[in-house]
């Protein structure tokens, strides 16, 4: 990707209040079924005519009030609702973590992504990036090429690394479940960390085929919608951990339903991101802040991806976590100007 588009929604309330979500999607349609574009205009025409004129302070009211009448849009739906917690965690002077359950942690831990395909090319960006103090965790996204190839360039990797630096891949769905089954065992006996959603995501039979067979942790991502499908991944044993996402479970409450999924059924935790800007990672960081263990850290590693931010003060990266702020709400300070400077047509 060399562009991104940011879907920001502003909720304002009549007595002064402004709260920001963010709508952010991968590659057009290319990762989901939502775009910027459609994001836009369904909130627009269907979604914010059932919200305006209603009290804004009754969040959960509201929420069931678009889970009944509006079907799907779980990224536009996360976003109103960040929104939404960010005005009453502003009015109640609490962090938003206090309304997803209390925070007990102030920084969560973020990978870098290496991306390059360029085996010495992603060593150099890594030691760059322990040296900084910025990440020590790394992932890798590979499926594209040939498994062999794949797999030479993450052991590659991981031995010039050492021990200490924790190598995690992310399949994103590509490879069959034959395929998976011999590259798991080199990555395994590899070292590798992490093995994120090897099979398609409706295979969830053949992941937990996986899961059984390999010690190493076999996560999921693109098979968890929400609530309902962590509970079925969970009842089917299908991954060691979940890669929660606050849009992809289509908003921050249901993404703490995954995570208490998780914890009842032994199931570690990873904070996912999808490339949001700084609000829909501080939003993420709010919740990952409130799981009880967050064994796998996160890859809230968005807005380290854009040329230029939208903030009047740039996040905290350091010590290799997102440190969070303790002022009410989301804790951040947008810079309008530069969101109008960017803005186009909705
Ligand atoms: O995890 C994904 O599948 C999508 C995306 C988000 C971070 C990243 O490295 O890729
Ligand atoms: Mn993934």
């Amino acid at each position: 990707m060399s562009t991104q588009t940011l879907v920001l929604v502003q909720i304002q309330t009549d007595d002064g209040y402004s709260g920001w979500g963010e709508a952010t999607t991968i590659g057009g349609l290319k990762y989901g079924d939502e775009s910027p574009e459609s994001v836009a205009v369904n909130i627009r025409e269907h979604i914010a005519p059932l919200l305006l004129a209603q009290d804004e302070r009754q969040v959960g009211a509201l929420m069931y009030r678009l889970r009944k009448n509006i079907r799907g849009n779980r990224f536009a739906k996360c976003a109103l609702e960040t929104a939404l917690l960010d005005i009453q965690a502003q009015r109640l002077g609490v962090p938003m973590s206090e309304l997803l359950g209390g925070r007990l942690r102030d920084s969560v831990p973020v990978l870098w992504t290496l991306a390059s395909g360029d085996t010495a090319k992603d060593i150099d960006e890594a030691q760059m990036m322990i040296d900084l103090r910025r990440h020590n965790s790394f992932k890798l996204k590979i499926g594209l090429n040939s498994i062999q190839h794949d797999v030479n360039h993450v052991l590659a990797i991981k031995k010039a690394l050492g021990n200490d630096v924790s190598i995690r891949v992310d399949v994103n769905q590509a490879w069959s479940e034959l395929q998976a089954t011999t590259a798991i065992q080199q990555l395994q006996d590899g070292g590798i960390d992490l093995i994120e959603q090897p099979l398609k995501a409706e295979n969830r039979a053949g992941m937990a085929r996986l899961a059984e067979r390999f010690s190493v942790a076999i996560m999921a991502d693109e098979t968890l919608n929400g609530p309902q499908d962590a509970w079925e991944v969970a009842r089917l044993n299908a991954a060691d951990v979940f890669a929660v996402k606050i849009a992809q479970s289509g908003g921050l409450i249901q993404a703490k339903e995954l995570s208490t999924i998780a914890r009842l059924a032994g199931i570690s935790l990873y904070g996912g991101t999808m490339l949001e800007g700084a609000v829909g990672t501080m939003a993420s960081a709010q919740l990952f802040a409130t799981f009880d263990e967050l064994e796998f850290g996160s890859e809230l590693f968005g807005p380290l991806l854009l040329k230029q931010d939208i903030l009047a003060e740039p996040l905290q990266y350091r010590d290799f976590a997102l440190q969070l702020p303790t002022t009410p709400g989301l804790g951040l300070a947008l810079d309008l100007d530069k969101i109008a400077a960017w803005r186009r047509p909705a």
